[in-house]
């Protein structure tokens, strides 16, 4: 058995990097068409659209709709744990597809001539049809990226346990942060060829090939396996149990690394959503421009993560990298909200991106290979499932949090920028000190992680390599 492992492909570096990239060419385009619409707020806030701010943000929230509500995310990690990685990666990739598809429909012309767009416009007149199919679209595309996103990470440790695996990681969230960059840059490119159903168009595309490059692993994954073979299998006792949930759920260290998690995803992700816009009022700028600005956070953050992933798999200190992220996540949400528009230039709106895109490599870097270390393998992938659905809690009602926040806080400005007024923008105070309020709770939960991992010895604070 020794053996058959020590000739496994995963003992080859070319192999284990090629599964690698594999994976996460389609993380590119599954984070390119999750923001496909971040750029174009204030487009879809106009005619034929009228998205108002809070529909905007709903939308936003729409993608984790199903996956918490319905808890989609728990059965895709029990799914993963049952039905394994191959299984798990199509049926991930095909669930975005489909999702993107009926997101795509919603926005087209056609849509707007149909029965069933006559229906959607029925109820609820504040949410146009168009809203509330994109929704109903974005939440099955939502069960699918989430899904792909534990199996993506569960497929890293199978690959790299022991060897690089927050560098792995790091680099696996690289690419998919380029996915942002790419999307803030082409989004707005693209809805000038043809309106924002064009940008979702072409997302869509960029999905598909996503798919073929999940499909395309599948072969290298069944082959590892077979080589494995009787020692990939696991002993009856080894099998993941529903019992084990409940496992997940009180363990201390899982507890408090989700509670992090959630808190210091709902000031990144949803103020993705937001930043264009945000950036556009605060510096008097083009969307456009605002969107190109922004565009450096995730791909600034990108490139960093595998560099601090590499730290920690030679030295260690997991659970000290996510505190001082998350005490750089509250200096940048409050340079945001404090800073008044006439000082707020150019030069302290890429600092402060520079800083919010530190503390986005630090955290993540940090947390994800932290899990392995506190649950056991046989139920790793369900361990994911659970820490995505409470964070999806956090991000599905995070924006809606945020659009009504926004809207409250300018009234009266949404009916403005419908009616084409000039100069009329939001001031985004508000939303800015909630997101900060979410930093400061982060970092108190931080300091309680650093407590338990002495207390219970996970090793968070170790290095990862052997
Ligand atoms: N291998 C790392 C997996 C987690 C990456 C993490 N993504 C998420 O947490 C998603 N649940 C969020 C989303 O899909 O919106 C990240 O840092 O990107």
């Amino acid at each position: 058995m020794t053996e058959k492992i020590q000739h496994a492909l995963s003992e080859s570096k070319t192999a284990r990097w090629i599964a690698l990239i594999l994976i996460s060419s389609t993380m590119f385009f599954a984070y390119f068409f999750v923001d496909v619409l971040a750029p174009l707020q204030e487009l879809l806030e106009k005619s034929p659209t009228f998205w108002k701010p809070e529909v905007f943000g709903m939308i936003g929230g729409g993608e984790f709709v199903l996956n918490v509500v319905a808890g989609m995310l728990i059965i895709s990690g029990i799914i993963l744990d049952k039905m394994g990685i191959r299984f798990t990666l199509i049926t991930a990739g095909l669930t975005m597809v489909l999702g993107a598809s009926l997101k795509y429909y919603a926005l087209t012309e056609g849509f707007t001539q149909t029965a069933l767009a006559s229906f959607l416009g029925s109820f609820i007149s504040g949410i146009p049809a168009s809203a509330k199919l994109a929704m109903a679209g974005f939440a099955i595309f939502g069960v699918g990226v989430e899904m792909a996103g534990i199996t993506v990470s569960k497929t890293i440790v199978k690959w790299f346990k022991g060897k690089e695996m927050a560098m792995a990681m790091g680099l696996e969230m690289a690419v998919a942060r380029l996915g942002v960059f790419a999307v803030f840059q082409l989004s707005p490119v693209f809805a000038e060829m043809g309106g924002p159903s064009k940008s979702v168009l072409m997302g869509l595309i960029f999905l598909c090939i996503g798919f073929m490059t999940f499909f395309i692993y599948t072969f290298m994954d069944r082959k590892l396996d077979k080589q494995l073979g009787e020692a990939a299998q696991l002993e009856p006792e080894d099998e993941f149990h529903l019992s084990d949930l409940g496992k997940i759920f009180t363990n201390p260290g899982f507890l408090t690394i989700a509670g992090l998690c959630v808190l210091f995803y709902s000031a990144i992700f949803p103020f993705q959503k937001f930043a264009t816009n945000m950036l556009s009022s605060k510096l008097d700028i083009s969307l456009k421009e605002a969107s190109a600005y922004f565009s450096y956070f995730p791909i600034g953050a990108g490139l960093l993560t595998p560099f601090i992933g590499w730290f920690l798999d030679k030295k260690g200190k997991g659970a000290s990298v996510m505190l001082y992220g998350a005490m750089l996540l509250v200096v940048s949400h409050l340079i945001f909200a404090l800073v008044p528009a006439e000082s707020f230039n150019t030069a302290i709106a890429l600092i402060t991106i520079v800083i919010l895109g530190v503390a986005f490599s630090l955290v993540p870097a940090s947390m994800w290979p932290s899990v392995p270390k506190i649950v056991e393998a046989r139920y790793l992938g369900s361990a994911y499932g659970c820490i995505f659905w409470i964070q999806n809690i956090g991000l599905m009602l995070v924006p809606m949090l945020i659009g009504w926040s926004l809207s409250a806080s300018n009234p009266g400005v949404s009916e403005q920028i419908a009616a084409g007024v000039e100069g009329a923008k939001y001031n985004y105070m508000v939303p800015e000190l909630i997101f900060a309020g979410f930093g400061v709770l982060a970092i108190g939960l931080s300091i309680v992680l650093r407590v338990v991992d002495r207390k219970k010895g996970y090793g968070l604070e170790l290095p990862n390599k052997k």
